[in-house]
């Protein structure tokens, strides 16, 4: 079997005296789409941070395609195959979506890449490259329209779009669901599906129903621990995983 994509091990993330996460060994497959989920506090963006490189971990050890990371930035990681999906705030909300992955485009590939394109026509390959990302989420049609006048759903798959600018193999998607209409969550949900076997996804979600019908592989967290871990259907049926659910709800 080939090796895994991503790997950590031993995981913990401590904020003063609390610790978010604690002793967690995860392993993404390549090509996989892989959940986090778990009841609200119990890590899932903390270790997210921890994987792509915003908030070091304070114990174990993070590999990426064999090679440790655990001390790499997150700008190293980008350019290593690593992504994070933009948060809204990173929307430019008065520019066409054109141009948002244009700066996108711009800010991951540096001096060299626009040497290169320098070379051949800049303005005409990048657009080139834009309009096919935004194709990719379903934003063909809009290109220039204003990103702030597009729906909710609209402007999350457009900072899909601007995380694949960045050509990862794996994407870290944070809750990329929350907040969107019915219409949207379908569309967004063929979105995420549509991106895995290609590349490797890693998803927050709190939607529960699409998190089963999408996902290859499911960790569970529950404060701060892995308390399971499997395919949709034994994730569905798991005993710790229903009473951490109830727990946090009750
Ligand atoms: N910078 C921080 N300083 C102190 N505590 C923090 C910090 N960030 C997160 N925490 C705490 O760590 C725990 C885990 O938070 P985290 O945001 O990772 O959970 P989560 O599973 O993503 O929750 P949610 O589903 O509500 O987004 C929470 O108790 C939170 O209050």
């Amino acid at each position: 079997m080939a090796d895994p994509l991503l790997t950590a091990k031993g995981l913990g993330v401590r904020f003063g005296s609390f610790q978010a996460v604690s002793d967690l060994d995860l392993s993404i497959d390549h090509g996989s789409l892989h959940s986090v989920i778990g009841p609200n506090g119990a890590g899932k963006t903390t270790l997210f941070n921890a994987l792509s490189g915003t908030r070091p971990p304070t114990q174990g050890e993070i590999t990426f395609r064999n090679r440790p990371i655990t001390n790499v930035p997150a700008h190293r990681r980008v350019h290593l195959g690593l992504s994070r999906s933009f948060q809204l705030t990173n929307i430019f909300r008065d520019l066409p979506v054109v141009e948002n992955i244009l700066l996108a485009l711009q800010a991951v590939a540096g001096r060299e890449a626009w040497t290169f394109w320098r070379s051949r026509d800049p303005s005409k390959v990048s657009r080139q490259r834009a309009a096919e990302l935004a194709g990719q989420v379903g934003l063909a049609t809009r290109l220039e329209a204003r990103a702030g006048d597009l729906s909710h759903g609209a402007q999350r798959a457009l900072e899909i779009a601007m995380a694949l600018a960045a050509d990862p193999m794996l994407l870290f998607l944070d809750e990329p669901l929350a907040g969107m209409g019915l219409d949207d969550v379908h569309r967004t949900k063929l979105l995420i599906k549509s991106l895995a076997p290609q590349r490797t996804v890693v998803l927050i979600e709190h939607n529960m129903s699409v998190v089963l019908d999408i996902s290859d592989k499911i960790t569970v967290l529950a404060q701060g621990r892995k308390i399971a871990e499997g395919s949709p259907q034994q994730i569905r049926t798991n005993a710790d995983v229903k009473s951490a659910y109830l727990g946090s709800a009750a």
